[in-house]
């Protein structure tokens, strides 16, 4: 089979088996999570992540990603750019409150199980994507920047992938993701330190492509990456994007349900809940 075709065929079922859990009604009178807009001078559309104050990420955030990005891709937009609606956060990560006290073991599996989707769907999409950093993007944060194609960053806000200070192994999807933005040395440095970069760290390693320093700057910045495709054709472009990450995405198509139980097993484990728990309270103390 080929790969686009995995692609929708894996989406389609496991769009069957996500809907078949209890984590699935969305009160339509609830807030989007998501909001999307389009750019009326260039026909890109914006997608931007809702969920105040930060942006943690949680299973209904996902889903509704997950929708956002299959109207998009049936629409067959020109590109797209990510982008916060928070004030000075991109995203802050994983929802800790999913993982900690003690997660429901279904929820998990199912949040989990979107995480995965969210990612599939972002990093293997057949349009350009842009990250827009318009804020701090820890963990979580930057798994979404480093799964687009092309990261543009505000000045003096902090980036990484600080999950190991944490007590959290990233998953291998994850690791692979920033070996294919970084040298495999330098990813390891960033993973196993945990260190967060400032937004010219970044850029001076190759983790984001340029700095700009309002949105307007971050717009025409975009447009300038979007039409290097102009003269490209469409289909020729999405499969070619897809045949260079195939492998990270079907090697997690064919592994999520054991992806989920390893990860699961972590974070279940007492010395990791102890961990994250005082990490979560050291965020809540420092306001005190
Ligand atoms: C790589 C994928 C592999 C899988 C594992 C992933 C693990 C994770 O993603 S775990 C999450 C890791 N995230 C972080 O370490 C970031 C934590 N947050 C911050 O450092 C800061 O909040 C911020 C720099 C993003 C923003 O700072 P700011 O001063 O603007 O806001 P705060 O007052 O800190 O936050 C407001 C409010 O939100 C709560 N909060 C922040 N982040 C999270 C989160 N990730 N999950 C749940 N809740 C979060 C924070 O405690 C505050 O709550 P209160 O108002 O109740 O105090």
């Amino acid at each position: 089979m080929n790969f686009s075709r995995l692609l929708k065929t894996t989406s389609a079922l496991t769009s069957r088996w996500l809907c078949s859990g209890r984590f699935q009604s969305t009160s339509a009178a609830a807030q989007k999570l998501v909001d999307v807009s389009v750019d009326s001078k260039t026909g890109v559309s914006i997608v931007s992540l809702n969920r105040k104050p930060v942006n943690s990420l949680s299973l209904e955030l996902f889903k509704e990603f997950c929708g956002v990005m299959d109207d998009l891709e049936s629409e067959k937009v020109r590109g797209m750019i990510l982008k916060s609606s928070c004030d000075n956060v991109f995203s802050s990560g994983l929802d800790i409150t999913e993982l900690y006290p003690h997660p429901d073991e279904d929820r998990f599996h199912a949040f989990w199980l979107w995480f995965q989707e969210t990612w599939i769907k972002l990093y293997g999409s057949s349009f350009p994507t842009v990250a827009f950093i318009n804020g701090h993007a820890p963990a979580g944060g930057c798994v979404l920047a480093i799964s687009c194609e092309y990261r543009i960053m505000l000045p003096y806000y902090k980036i990484g992938l600080n999950e190991a200070p944490v007590g959290i192994v990233a998953p291998d999807w994850v690791v692979n993701s920033l070996k294919s933005v970084l040298a495999s040395r330098k990813a390891e440095q960033l993973l196993t330190s945990g260190r967060l970069l400032d937004t010219q760290e970044a850029f001076d390693i190759g983790l984001i492509d340029k700095i700009v320093n309002n949105e307007e700057e971050a717009l025409a910045r975009s447009e300038e990456f979007f039409s290097t495709f102009d003269n490209v054709p469409k289909l020729a472009r999405a499969l070619t994007k897809q045949q260079v990450r195939k492998n990270e995405i079907s090697k997690l198509i064919k592994n999520r349900s054991n992806d989920a139980k390893l990860f699961l097993n972590h974070i279940l484990r007492p010395e990791t809940q102890k961990i994250i728990g005082s990490y979560f309270k050291s965020l809540k103390d420092r306001k005190k």
